[in-house]
């Protein structure tokens, strides 16, 4: 695993996220789910919780927006990249953005949304990328399961180097 230089990481264990708009590929029940579902893979092997706000203040933002959208990484187009998210941080940091000229899907026709974000959301956090073929943080989109996805060795070991592990209830 790797993090970003420096080791950026969030210094508060309740994180706030919020979801500025919607694909117009699913219905917005099933994004709200796949996006709860891709924290939950976070907050299952550390101490951090995720809370959605409607609005105001969120530490991640989350939004589909297609070619260039304000941040100076446009999108491509349909395929190609499929999402970025910034390092933990002020402002933009933190945030989540999903290329909306991909066809975001709930199995594996296209895009699955819950795997794409949970890879987003360990930049989110502060993972870099894994050389290990098979974890989440791997460079690469490669559909698996999503309801049998579990998070590869790397990534935990990862993720808990820089928040510890769940504390034992
Ligand atoms: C891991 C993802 C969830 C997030 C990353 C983006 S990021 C910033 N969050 N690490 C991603 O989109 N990776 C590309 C990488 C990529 C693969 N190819 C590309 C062709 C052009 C440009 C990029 C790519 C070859 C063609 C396949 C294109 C579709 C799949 N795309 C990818 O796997
Ligand atoms: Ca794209
Ligand atoms: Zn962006
Ligand atoms: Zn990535």
């Amino acid at each position: 695993y790797r993090t970003f230089p420096g080791n950026p990481r969030w210094n508060k264990k309740l994180l706030t996220y919020k979801i500025v708009n919607y694909t117009p590929d699913l219905p917005q029940q099933y994004v709200d789910d796949a996006i709860r579902r891709a924290f939950m893979v976070w907050s299952d092997v550390t101490p951090l919780k995720f809370k959605k706000v409607p609005w105001g203040y969120a530490d991640i933002v989350i939004r589909f927006a297609r070619r260039e959208h304000g941040d100076g990484y446009p999108f491509d187009g349909r395929g190609n990249t499929l999402a970025h998210a910034f390092a933990p941080g002020e402002g933009i940091g933190g945030d989540a953005h999903f290329d909306d000229d991909e066809r975001w899907s709930r199995y594996n026709q296209e895009v699955n949304l819950f795997l794409v974000a949970a890879h987003e959301f360990g930049h989110s956090l502060g993972l870099g990328h894994s050389n290990v073929r098979g974890a989440l943080m791997y460079p690469l989109y490669s559909y698996v399961n999503p309801e049998t996805f579990t998070l590869s060795k790397d990534d935990r070991q990862g993720i808990q180097k820089l928040y510890g592990s769940k504390p034992a209830n």
